[in-house]
């Protein structure tokens, strides 16, 4: 017998299952048989694949049996609840990998989110999936004897939950697990033949493998007195795969529950999608989207959501390439008539079918984020909140269906309150506006206060407030939504669509003074110009048509370009700002010299972009101020 440690984590998730998801305990027995389902999946697989396991005798079954020591009139025993199946089983290492770490990517960092309110923590955890160590919660001990298919030696896994599992050798007949719950006070009641099949048809009646129940079924007299027990199984489970049934057949309800047992949430989905497409390639498809967007949704190894059948066999939720990744919150199935059974992933990602799949189901999905935004618009908000950003990533992605993705981003915007979209922006420009206008940069409040959007708000023109870092990627890439260009304001020609006659003239008149600023700021900037954006402040800075904003260069410095030449911003002053019109006359060299960089650096600042040298920065404020209070 060997003793091991838990990996920390687990210890902490055992810990946090026990304490924050007491109230939705049941859920203990979708995991497991849930868990019995996969190992039936993936041996039946095998049984079709492997020429070593193709003579297995198989049959795929999940058995429940419980012991309620009342019926045995022995209160002494412990109640139990086991959980068998024929599935694939677990040799003495695999035991220590699965059952001893959590092998998911992010796992830290996840845990270290959790706030230590059981209540939200709960919701947290529901998303995260917490699987076998669930049985804790019902139990105060734990025994898996376990066989792996192919291999003649059995195992026995037992713990506590309280830091450590044993391992030793075990003797069972065929392949397959038997995990063994000996209940505790919260679990006890889980020893009922009742209880188990209401919590059975709840979450697991879709599963696609038959799930007998053994009780002792009590006969009964001429008097209708009991007589004796005798033991009975029954089936539980319907062991249809649920999305093979018509959709007229399932309610809202059944669609949730089989979420929940494959989208590793305790939620209730945002959506639901099944089609059946029928032709030349014949496939079903039942997609979800989550309420929350899933917890690892930004890394890059992520958990992809989507499991591949092949007529109705598994064959692999391992696959990031069944959907683009722009799509990877999405959960479901994809079930393919005309796929081999023995697919590989080369295959997979060259093969005609899979690609034709592929790109119908993105279409559908998409279909269906449009008919939301159309029909359920309250609903669809509660998607974008969570989903906006992947949709934007798909504009950079997916050439093919960039126009429908216009359609589906939302943005914040000066006009509107909340979200808009492009088309309504459209809609609500003036006659004589040229282009789409936005602004980027990573803090929408900022960008709401910034110098540049004073002319806009002066003429009433909108524009939209672009604050994620990846608009700043995004956005220039997409130029034009239908026929009107899409133009960034802090560009150095933006500036041109705003301008009047009197503008001209100004600009005429304000030569010299731009010289004198241009003089003294020297080096520090690529050239300085009249503004025409400018109404109340004095001044902001704008880039060369060519070169990156400030916002992307922050991007690629985060990116680990740190050899990039550096980009000198154009300075525009506003000459009819009192600051401004003053320097026109002012003959003080030092004094016009500081002015002239305090306009410069107060422009970086406002952008949310930091002065070079803050020192020198307040040496300068000082003078002017000691001037001013003279
Ligand atoms: N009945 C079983 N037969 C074979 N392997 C099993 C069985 N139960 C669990 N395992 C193995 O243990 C691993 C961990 O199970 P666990 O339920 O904790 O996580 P999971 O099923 O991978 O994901 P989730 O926690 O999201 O459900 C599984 O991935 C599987 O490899």
């Amino acid at each position: 017998m060997a003793t091991h440690e838990f990996q920390t984590e687990v210890s902490h998730l055992l810990n946090l299952i026990i304490h924050s998801l007491y109230s939705h305990k049941e859920i203990f027995l979708r995991e497991l048989v849930s868990n019995s389902s996969d190992a039936l999946d993936k041996l039946k697989y095998l049984t079709l694949t492997d020429e070593n396991l193709k003579q297995l005798e198989f049959e795929p079954r999940i058995d429940v049996r419980f012991r309620d020591p009342a019926e045995h009139g022995n209160d002494s025993e412990p109640a139990t609840l086991t959980v068998a199946d024929t599935g694939i089983g677990m040799n003495d290492q695999d035991l220590v990998e699965n059952l001893g770490t959590i092998a998911r990517s992010g796992t830290k960092e996840f845990l270290g989110k959790l706030s230590g309110d059981s209540r939200k923590d709960a919701n947290l955890i529901g998303q995260f999936g917490v699987g076998f160590y669930s049985a804790f919660m019902v139990a105060d001990k734990v025994e898996v004897i376990t066989r792996k298919a192919g291999e003649d030696k059995a195992w026995k896994w037992v713990s506590d939950g309280q830091g450590s599992f044993e391992i030793s050798p075990a003797e069972r007949d065929t392949q397959g697990t038997t995990v063994t719950l000996f209940l505790n006070d919260e679990g006890k009641e889980y020893a009922s033949r009742w209880q188990i099949e209401q919590v059975i048809k709840k979450y697991s009646n879709h599963i696609a493998f038959p799930i007998y129940l053994s009780y002792l079924k009590k006969e009964y007299d001429d008097e209708g007195k009991e007589k004796s027990t005798v033991p009975a199984t029954e089936q539980v489970n319907s062991a249809a795969a649920l999305w093979k049934r018509p959709k007229n057949e399932l309610s809202d309800e059944d669609y949730a529950e089989f979420y929940k047992t494959i989208g590793h949430d305790s939620e209730d989905p945002l959506l639901h999608l099944h089609t059946k497409a029928e032709g030349t390639i014949e496939f079903t498809t039942l997609f979800f989207v989550p309420k929350k967007a899933p917890f690892d949704m930004y890394q890059v190894d992520y958990r992809p959501g989507v499991k591949l059948y092949v007529k109705r066999v598994f064959i692999t939720d391992d696959e990031k390439e069944l959907l683009p990744s722009y799509l990877r919150f999405v959960r479901g199935i994809i079930d393919s008539e005309d796929l081999p059974l023995n697919v590989s992933r080369e295959i997979l990602q060259q093969n005609r079918v899979m690609t034709n799949i592929r790109n119908s189901s993105v279409k559908k999905i998409l279909g269906e984020f449009e008919r939301l935004a159309k029909d359920e618009q309250e609903k669809y908000l509660e998607f974008i909140e969570q989903y906006n950003r992947p949709l934007k990533e798909g504009l950079y992605q997916d050439f093919g269906n960039r126009e429908t993705l216009m359609e589906l981003v939302r943005f914040k915007s000066t006009k509107v309150e909340g979200w808009t979209s492009l088309a309504e922006y459209k809609e609500r420009m003036g006659e004589d506006q040229k282009a789409i206008y936005y602004i980027t940069g990573s803090n929408e409040q900022v960008l709401r206060s910034s110098p540049l959007l004073e002319a806009y708000k002066k003429k009433d023109i909108e524009v939209l407030i672009m604050a994620d870092d990846i608009d700043e990627i995004v956005v220039p890439s997409i130029g034009r939504y239908k026929d009107v260009e899409l133009k960034p304001v802090n560009r150095a020609d933006a500036g041109d669509d705003l301008k009047d006659e009197g503008d001209k003239e100004k600009a005429e008149s304000s030569k010299d003074l731009v010289e004198k600023i241009k003089a003294a700021l020297g080096e520090r900037v690529k050239d300085v110009r009249v503004s025409v954006r400018l109404s109340d402040s004095p001044s902001c800075i704008v880039v060369d048509d060519a070169d990156p904003t400030m916002q992307m260069q922050q991007i690629m410095k985060a990116m680990g370009q740190t050899d990039m030449p550096e980009v000198k911003p154009i300075l525009e002053v506003n000459p009819d700002h009192p600051i401004v019109a003053k320097l026109k006359d002012l003959s003080d060299e030092e004094l016009v010299a500081d002015s002239a960089i305090l306009l410069l650096d107060q422009a970086l600042l406002v952008e949310g972009a930091s002065v070079k040298d803050p020192v020198e920065f307040v040496q300068r404020l000082n003078r002017v101020m000691q001037q001013a209070l003279k």
